[in-house]
Formats: C-alpha cells, structure tokens, sequence
C-alpha cells in the first residue's frame, strides 16, 4: 500500500487492570516506550520509504500528509498515540544505503498514565497478542566482533579529528565503531527489549524494522504545539563507590571540555528549532543525567510551534544535531564519512512515531543496534573536540555499548 490509497481505523480503550505494555509484545515488534508507557505495534498496513537522500525526511513527512488526508479514523481515546500512528527509522547519512521508512502497523497496542487502548485496521487479522502477558524466550548469549571500524582504527581516527580540529577546520565531530555478531537463530527481540527497559526507564526503548535499542536522548517531541528535546553531550563513566559516583558527576559538570562539547549540541539545537518555534527555552546550565553506565550532561529544551508544521518537519531541520555529528554540521558530516568511511545506516538517525495530527515523539537512535538478515550491528560513539585523547574516547564507547552488549549476553 502506498502513501495514496484509504486506510480505515478504529482506536478503543481497553478496560484491564494492572496492564504492563512490555509483557504484551507481539513477535517481531514495532515499539516505542518510555517508563512503561508508550505504544507497541503489530503487523504493516502500510509501508512507506522515500528514495531521496537529502531531503528524505521531508519527503517522508510529506508522504505521510498524503496518507492521513485519505484516512477514516475513528478514535474514541484521543490521547498522543491514538488513531493512525506510524513508527519510523531514519538513516543517519544522506549517503546511506539503509532505507528511510514509515510503517503504519496493523494492530497498536498503547498505554499511558493508566489508560490502555488498541487501534485496529479495518480488515486487519491479528493475534489476539494483547490478550495474555506472553513468555518471551531467552536468546542465546551473543558476542560481538570487531566490526569495520576497530577498535585500534577508532583511536587512529581521533587523533585525526584533533588534528583537523587544532588545524581550525571544525570545533566538534562525533565520530563512532561498529561492532557486529551473528544473529542467533530463532533470534527473539523481546526479551532484549524488556530487559533494556527495565534497566534504562528514563530511556526510549524502540523497535522499528530490526533496529532496536534504549536511546537517552529525545531528537524532539511535538505535542499540543509544545515542542520539547533532550539534548546529551558529555560523558563519564559511574563510579561503584558512591561518594566516587558523585565526584565522577562533579567533576564532569565542571570539566570545560565537557561543558564547550555540551553548549554546541544545545546551541545548534536551540537555533534549528528557533524558526518552528515562538519562543524556545533551553536550561540555563546542564544537569547530571545518571544512567547505569554512563552520567551525561544534559539539557531539556521547549518551545512553542508557530506554524502548523509536524513532527517529522522539526525533525528535518534538526537532524543531525551537533551532539551526534559535530560542529560546523557540513563541515562534521563530510569529516565523518571521510574519516569513518563505513555507512552508519540508521545509528544516529531519528527514530520515533509519528500520528496523524503531526503530534509525536522522535529519539535519537543511539544505544541500539540494526538486525540485518543474519547479522546483528551495533554502533558508539563519542563527541570529539580539541581536549580529547584517543584512549578515554575509546574507553566511551566501550561504556555506551554496554547496554546492549549486556542485553544481548
Ligand atoms: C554518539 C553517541 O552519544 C552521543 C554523544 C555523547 C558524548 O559525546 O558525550 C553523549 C550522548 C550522545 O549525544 C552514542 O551513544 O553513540
């Protein structure tokens, strides 16, 4: 099915006590959760990709206007996530060879602050997945390989990167290693993703087209005209000790390579968003965000949208943000694909859904990894700037694969 045909779809609360959203996923699942709640995805409907390179996710958008105008939605829930939904994956580069996608499932399953509803397809014939808290199987433990990018070569290219950026080319580049393994077979995404939520609640979990993971930073939601982000740059490892732990999160909120690497991501962020928006607020300082493996600083952003545009619009022009590319944006993506010189795919690139208002919510796709045929690949990476040492970026990378090596062991 296409961007022009006419799809007719129900949504209708679910009246069911204690539902958890996570112990209903159906087989290969499209997901998008966040503490428990959040939307699960069932089947494909429809498919959309767009063939441009550059302007894919404008194009993508537009595609989706195309759909929505031709829709019959009956929604008796009217909450962000009902009625026609579409869960997406983007490839990070214009260069890539992975597709840029929109799937609207068949069947949504979706909670929020304890209202539960199912969204179905006219004619859809579904599993009644949502009925019974489903037994996921455990998957045998999976070890990852040095991908194209080792772990030698990473070091080799950040000290590249500090050169072009003492040479004054540049001020910042996020420059990332792949990891890669076999895909066990039988491979079962849900207890994996199970697991990741219940290690990272704060994160996004999400699941769309094979590529999975628990993302700690949110590209932009757009709900009600609100617009808001997380933006993350700056990075240390926890400490075992808490009084360590603490000075670790000290030290990083006042370490001036941190703080410089932060203030370009939420600065080029703040400007991206600054024409959709009537007025943005950006914390004044960063905050110490926790997560098991890592403390970042991070920064929320609102703002109010001025013009009717969508999600997916404020997504175009904010991707790829300097937290995952590098500042000046040009300058960081040629420096990426020369240095790297492998296809990201969709590591980095937005990930999220989108409804048919324009309302939705669109994380970065970072802490996760792309299942292809029979492999599994996993991206890190890390902001480089003119301070960085080769071993302590490497050592980053090790810290943000940890999530979903150890969800995957
Ligand atoms: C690039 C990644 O993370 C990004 C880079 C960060 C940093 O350099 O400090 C922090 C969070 C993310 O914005 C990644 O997880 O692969």
């Amino acid at each position: 099915m296409t961007a022009g045909q006419k799809l007719t779809l129900t949504t209708r609360e679910l009246h069911t006590d204690d539902f958890k959203l996570l112990s209903h996923l159906p087989e290969t699942p499209l997901a998008f959760i966040r503490g428990g709640d959040g939307i699960v995805g069932w089947g494909e409907a429809v498919r959309l990709e767009s063939n441009l390179s550059a302007g894919r996710v404008a194009d993508l958008a537009a595609q989706w206007r195309t759909l929505v105008a031709a829709a019959e939605v009956t929604d008796e829930v009217q909450l962000p996530g009902t009625g026609l939904v579409a869960f997406g994956t983007f490839a990070f580069s214009d260069l890539s060879k992975a597709a840029s996608t929109l799937i609207v499932p068949q069947v949504i399953l979706g909670s929020r602050d304890g209202r539960v509803w199912l969204t179905t397809v006219s004619g859809a014939a579904a599993p009644d997945f949502w009925t019974h808290s489903a037994e996921y199987k455990a998957n045998a433990s999976i070890n990852f390989e040095t991908g194209e990018i080792s772990a030698e070569k990473f070091k080799e290219l950040v000290s590249s990167a500090v050169e072009k950026i003492n040479s004054g080319t540049l001020a910042k580049v996020v420059l990332a290693r792949d990891v890669i393994a076999k895909l066990p077979e039988k491979f079962d995404v849900r207890s994996v993703l199970q697991k990741l939520a219940h290690q990272y609640p704060t994160c996004w979990v999400y699941s769309v087209d094979g590529m999975f993971g628990a993302s700690p930073e949110l590209l932009v939601r757009v709900s009600h005209a609100q617009v808001s982000a997380r933006v993350l740059a700056g990075t240390a490892g926890r400490g075992t000790d808490p009084g360590v732990d603490q000075a670790i999160a000290v030290a990083l909120a006042a370490s001036s390579k941190n703080t410089a690497e932060h203030a370009f991501a939420v600065d080029s962020l703040v400007k991206s968003l600054a024409p959709f928006c009537t007025h943005v607020d950006a914390d004044p300082t960063p905050f110490s965000l926790a997560l098991p493996n890592v403390w970042h600083l991070a920064s929320d952003v609102h703002g109010v949208l001025r013009e009717d545009a969508s999600v997916l619009d404020v997504a175009a022009a904010l991707h790829p943000t300097a937290a995952v590319a590098g500042t000046p944006t040009d300058v960081a993506q040629n420096l990426i694909a020369k240095l790297e010189g492998s296809d990201r795919g969709r590591y980095a690139g937005p990930v999220g859904w989108i409804g048919a208002d324009g309302d939705g919510e669109w994380a970065i796709g970072l802490r996760g990894a792309q299942i292809t045929d029979k492999t599994i690949r996993a991206f890190a990476g890390c902001g480089i700037v003119a301070e960085s040492e080769p071993e302590a970026e490497l050592a980053e990378t090790d810290l943000k694969f940890r999530p979903i090596r150890e969800a995957l062991a």
